[in-house]
């Protein structure tokens, strides 16, 4: 708008584009779905690393830094917003607090994206219909689905907090794979077999596939 001065106010809008080409890599979300102690955290806090020694500007989400603050569950925040605001809010394990989980973190994966960065995620998101919607929130290429594809026998004899224990013994109700569904990707962009494979590895074929793709230069 022209004032008296004839000084003009600009609307400066970094685009996209700027950005990627600030950073000299695309925006994008990696984001891992398989059954708990599939890999999924250590894969992608290897890829970050890995990323990050590369140059390249990446940053993790994942059940620690979600669940523990944006997505916390009910019990975290009564002490701190009171009962109504924790049940109202607070997110457990049902299909519908999963979703709503999934949900929360598609969006702001999509923001970090939109920023440039390369996001990755680390959840179970065990409903298909889940991870689509959050696909269907972004560009064409944007969301890159990796199956970590770990057979349920091995993350049973890894479980790194005894949780898989606990779920057979009933101690927990309604745990992914043993008494609650896991929706595999049909046709993800990558499928990983973290069952045979060291972290390291697998994590090079997420590189080998942000090249192939021209996500990250090489
Ligand atoms: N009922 C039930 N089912 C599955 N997992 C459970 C459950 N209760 C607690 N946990 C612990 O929570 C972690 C999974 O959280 P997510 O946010 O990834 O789950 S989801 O995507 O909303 O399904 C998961 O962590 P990971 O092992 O890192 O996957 C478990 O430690
Ligand atoms: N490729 C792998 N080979 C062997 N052990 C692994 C591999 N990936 C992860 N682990 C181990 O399996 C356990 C679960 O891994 P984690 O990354 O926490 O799984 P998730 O995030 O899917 O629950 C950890 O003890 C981790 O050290």
């Amino acid at each position: 708008m022209m004032n008296e001065m004839n000084v003009t106010w600009h609307e400066h809008q970094v685009s996209r584009g700027d950005r990627e080409a600030m950073k000299g890599h695309k925006g994008c979300v990696i984001w891992f779905t398989g059954l708990s102690g599939s890999g999924k955290s250590t894969i992608a806090n290897t890829l970050d690393h890995k990323l990050h020694e590369l140059g390249f500007h990446s940053t993790v989400l994942d059940g620690d830094n979600v669940r523990h603050g944006l997505n916390a569950a009910p019990g975290m925040l009564r002490d701190t917003h009171g009962d109504e605001f924790a049940e109202r809010f607070g997110l457990g394990f049902s299909a519908i607090d999963r979703e709503e989980n999934i949900r929360r973190i598609g969006a702001v994966a999509e923001l970090f994206s939109a920023a440039g960065l390369i996001a990755l995620t680390a959840f179970i998101s065990p409903y298909r219909v889940d991870r689509d919607r959050v696909r269907k929130t972004m560009r064409e290429g944007e969301f890159i689905e990796v199956f970590v594809d770990t057979p349920i026998e091995i993350c049973e004899d890894r479980d790194p907090k005894g949780l898989y224990k606990k779920a057979r013994a009933g101690e927990i109700k309604g745990f992914t794979g043993i008494d609650d569904p896991y929706e595999a990707p049909l046709n993800p962009e990558l499928t990983l077999s973290s069952g045979h494979a060291s972290p390291d590895a697998l994590a090079d074929e997420v590189i080998a596939f942000l090249r192939a793709r021209q996500i990250i230069p090489g």
